[in-house]
């Protein structure tokens, strides 16, 4: 599908964006085997999340929608899910998949999981192996890449020091874990989100973080308490809608309820040291997440370099990082996030190649990349998706701050996590 984004000079509005996609994944997985009825308000109605409640249906779990929007979830308990009579359909979705991996390793069942073309083709064997050490079995094609067959074993604990700072397989371990009997302790390279250990914590299960440790205590058997959870705003969708407030020539957007969580926000600490004026109003905690609203003004930027250790908790950001680059005084370097070319599509690569047919001056390094900005980019041109959301919907802010706009081709796939984005762009756009 084509999407026409015009130039915009003024972003100004009072917004809500949707509910975050990582806490939704986990509250509807963890609510599943929770012992009774839990109750979910503000979950994510996008493709990623619909695709885990999907598969939480087809192994047996009941998931009901209220009038009032919210979702009841009827826990099974940790034994109580049932094998599913046909594969298990992620989608699009890397999260779906290497979460229900670890949970379903340990089932006593035999499963499927399977996906899109694009999550197909993202590397699985960082999941394989670990959770091959505690005894699963699982087959893949070759190079360890999805559809995965498991045939859910008893598992055993281990400690284990993650290669990767990534909280899908942080996550993936700790749900395989579960069924276990002696300690798991696994180790950060560096701190990744933190949702899983605190919606397990929620909901009673002995864990506890020491620094880069996260360490599940021994239990003879583990049961998990249901729970109420109120999903805060997703701050990977408000990026999008605060690069577009502080890029804009005027105005002011406030954006309600959004979640904050350090071991996620890395944005807001970029856009400070760009010079973006934002500020964090009504700052509370919610279910046990941290959320506030964000003012945003529209602000002269400029470049600065990101690297090192806040790069797993802004990973999703840096395509709209690199937007704001672009329009940003001086260069821009971004370094230590390969991450990138293992995501949706590889994330470097497709804006480098798009930011260049758009004649902007930028360098392709393994790890990231530099940018050169106070660019005047003119437009009117079409670019590609590279069927990934984030690339798409930051294509979509860097049109309104080009002379002649911008088509963006194949911008369906933007519902996978941000499904009313462009009515909500054409609501505060000038
Ligand atoms: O755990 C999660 O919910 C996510 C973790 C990150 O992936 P990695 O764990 O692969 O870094 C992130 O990119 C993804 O959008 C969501
Ligand atoms: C990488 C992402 O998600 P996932 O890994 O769940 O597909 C994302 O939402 O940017």
């Amino acid at each position: 599908m084509s999407y026409q984004v015009n130039p915009a000079l003024k972003i100004n509005g009072k917004i809500k964006v949707p509910g975050d996609k990582s806490i939704s994944h986990r509250s509807l997985i963890l609510a599943s085997i929770a012992e009774g009825e839990s109750k979910i308000e503000g979950l994510l109605e996008a493709e990623d999340c619909l695709s885990t409640m999907g598969i939480m249906r087809d192994l047996g779990i009941k998931i009901t929608k209220e009038n009032t929007g919210n979702y009841t979830v009827q826990g099974r308990g940790l034994n109580g899910l049932q094998e599913a009579d046909n594969v298990l359909d992620c989608g699009n979705s890397g999260t779906s998949m290497r979460l229900l991996a670890g949970l379903l390793s340990s089932q006593d069942f035999y499963s499927v999981l399977t996906g899109d073309h694009s999550l197909r083709n993202r590397p699985m064997q960082r999941i394989i192996g670990p959770l091959s050490n505690m005894g699963a079995e699982i087959w893949s094609r070759k190079d360890g890449l999805a559809p995965l067959s498991i045939k859910g074993q008893k598992l055993q604990s281990m400690n284990y020091e993650l290669p990767v700072a990534s909280a899908q397989l942080k996550s993936s371990i700790l749900l395989a874990a579960l069924k276990t009997e002696s300690e798991t302790v696994i180790v950060e390279p560096a701190v990744s989100r933190d949702h899983t250990e605190r919606m397990l914590k929620g909901a009673g299960v002995d864990l506890e973080i020491k620094k880069d440790r996260i360490i599940l205590k021994e239990a003879a058997e583990r049961k998990l308490s249901p729970f109420n959870i109120k999903v805060p705003g997703d701050i990977s969708s408000a990026a999008f809608f605060i690069a577009a407030g502080l890029l804009a020539d005027s105005g002011s957007l406030l954006i309600k309820n959004v979640g904050i969580n350090q071991t996620r926000s890395g944005f807001l600490e970029i856009v400070e040291a760009m010079n973006g004026k934002i500020e964090l109003l009504n700052q509370k905690d919610e279910g046990g997440e941290p959320t506030a609203d964000i003012l945003v003004k529209a602000s002269k930027l400029k470049g600065c370099e990101v690297s090192g250790e806040i790069i797993p908790r802004l990973i999703d950001e840096i395509p709209i990082i690199s937007v704001m680059a672009v329009m940003a005084e001086g260069k821009t370097i971004i370094k230590d996030a390969e991450e990138l070319r293992v995501k949706e599509t590889d994330r470097i690569a497709a804006v480098v190649k798009e930011f260049k047919r758009l004649g902007i001056e930028i360098i392709e390094n393994p790890d990231g990349m530099e940018i050169t900005g106070v660019q005047k980019v003119k437009g009117g041109i079409e670019v590609e998706s590279y069927h990934d959301h984030r690339i798409a919907m930051s294509l979509a802010v860097l049109a309104l701050n080009t002379e002649k706009g911008i088509t963006i081709n194949g911008s369906e796939i933007i519902s996978t996590s941000f499904p009313n984005f462009k009515e909500l762009l054409a609501e505060v756009r000038g």
